[in-house]
């Protein structure tokens, strides 16, 4: 990645060498196989918004072919990548974030789940990379809908398929971004931590990650500390997103997470934002309300998804959309 003509970091945001930096062993575990999971994902997205999944059924293999084009995809030269860019909204992009001055040591492809992705990925063997992309995401769309389908289950919701359905829905507004960041040696010398991609929540219903074995990612708990997920390239980390929030009225709470630049390795992660069609009302299910009233103002995926594209990186989103109480 060329970020800037003369290696320098001076123009990204540093974190100090914080308590963060020690890997947390509080979060939530749920293996897929077991009859529990669907109680352990409710405490989970009630606690954390954040939890790790094992026994996921994606094999290992898919995985591996995938990060294997994806590196071989970020190893060419700038200009190539750019060929694949500018993001907008989907395509490569470096550093920039969003549309509103974020910036992070990251360079990243975002591309559309539903249709053909209208720009070249480029590269020795695109289609290879195309076709293990397509497989990749349907097996992690599935993944997605089971979840979702626990989290009904386990929030005892009559119609099981209330969330999932969503996801299934042909026009559903889903995403999928592979972010690279390279190892950063100069911070290995300094001591420091840079940020590779800024806090924030995810806006959609639900996110999976998938990356290789480089630390990086932290998320935010309600005492207001970091803390360091330790990686695992053979499991997958679940965020609830803020629709999901709405959804459940604030049952389930969106994490705020962000992640750091590493000294040492680079890191590669690919991620399926599971987000609604855009004509959808994202609002309270009737079922979760028990008499309470809805926290939030009404409002459809496409008018969320365009606040969003209006905000930088660590703005509070939702707040825009909270009720404010009458009385
Ligand atoms: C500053 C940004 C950058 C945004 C939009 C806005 C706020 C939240 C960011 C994300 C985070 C989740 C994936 C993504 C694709 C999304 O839907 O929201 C990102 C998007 C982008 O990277 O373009
Ligand atoms: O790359 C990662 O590990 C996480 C990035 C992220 O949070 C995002 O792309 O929304
Ligand atoms: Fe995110």
């Amino acid at each position: 990645m060329v970020l800037l003509s003369k290696p320098t970091t001076e123009h990204y945001s540093y974190v100090k060498n914080c308590m963060a930096s020690t890997f947390s062993s509080t979060i939530p575990i749920v293996d897929l196989s077991k009859p529990d999971a669907k109680t352990l994902i409710v405490k989970a997205c009630e606690e954390f918004g954040f939890f790790k999944v094992i026994n996921h059924g994606v094999p290992m293999d898919a995985i591996s072919q995938l990060e294997t084009e994806a590196f071989k995809f970020f190893s060419m030269s700038l200009n190539e990548k750019e060929k694949a860019g500018p993001p907008n909204p989907f395509g490569y992009g470096s550093k920039r974030i969003g549309r509103n001055g974020d910036v992070g040591w990251v360079e990243y492809l975002l591309l559309n789940t539903n249709q053909e992705h209208n720009f070249s990925l480029c590269g020795q063997n695109p289609e290879k990379f195309r076709g293990l992309l397509n497989s990749y995401m349907s097996s992690v769309k599935k993944m997605a809908c089971d979840i979702l389908e626990l989290m009904a289950e386990g929030l005892k919701i009559q119609q099981k398929n209330v969330f999932s359905k969503l996801l299934m829905d042909k026009q559903s507004d889903s995403v999928f971004r592979v972010n690279h960041y390279p190892a950063c040696p100069e911070l290995a010398v300094k001591g420091q931590n840079l940020i590779g991609f800024g806090e924030h929540t995810d806006p959609q219903i639900i996110s999976l990650l998938r990356s290789n074995n480089t630390s990086g990612l932290q998320i935010y708990l309600r005492d207001g500390s970091w803390i360091s997920v330790p990686p695992d390239h053979s499991s997958f980390f679940i965020n609830v997103g803020d629709s999901l929030q709405v959804m459940t009225n604030g049952r389930f709470r969106s994490v705020r997470h962000r992640v750091l630049a590493n000294g040492f390795k680079a890191r590669l992660s690919m991620i399926y934002f599971g987000g609604p069609p855009l004509s959808e009302k994202i609002a309270p299910l009737p079922s979760l309300m028990k008499g309470k009233e809805s926290l939030y103002n009404e409002f459809t995926w496409f008018e969320y998804k365009n606040s969003t594209y209006g905000s930088r990186l660590a703005d509070n989103r939702l707040g825009h959309f909270e009720r404010i109480a009458a009385s």
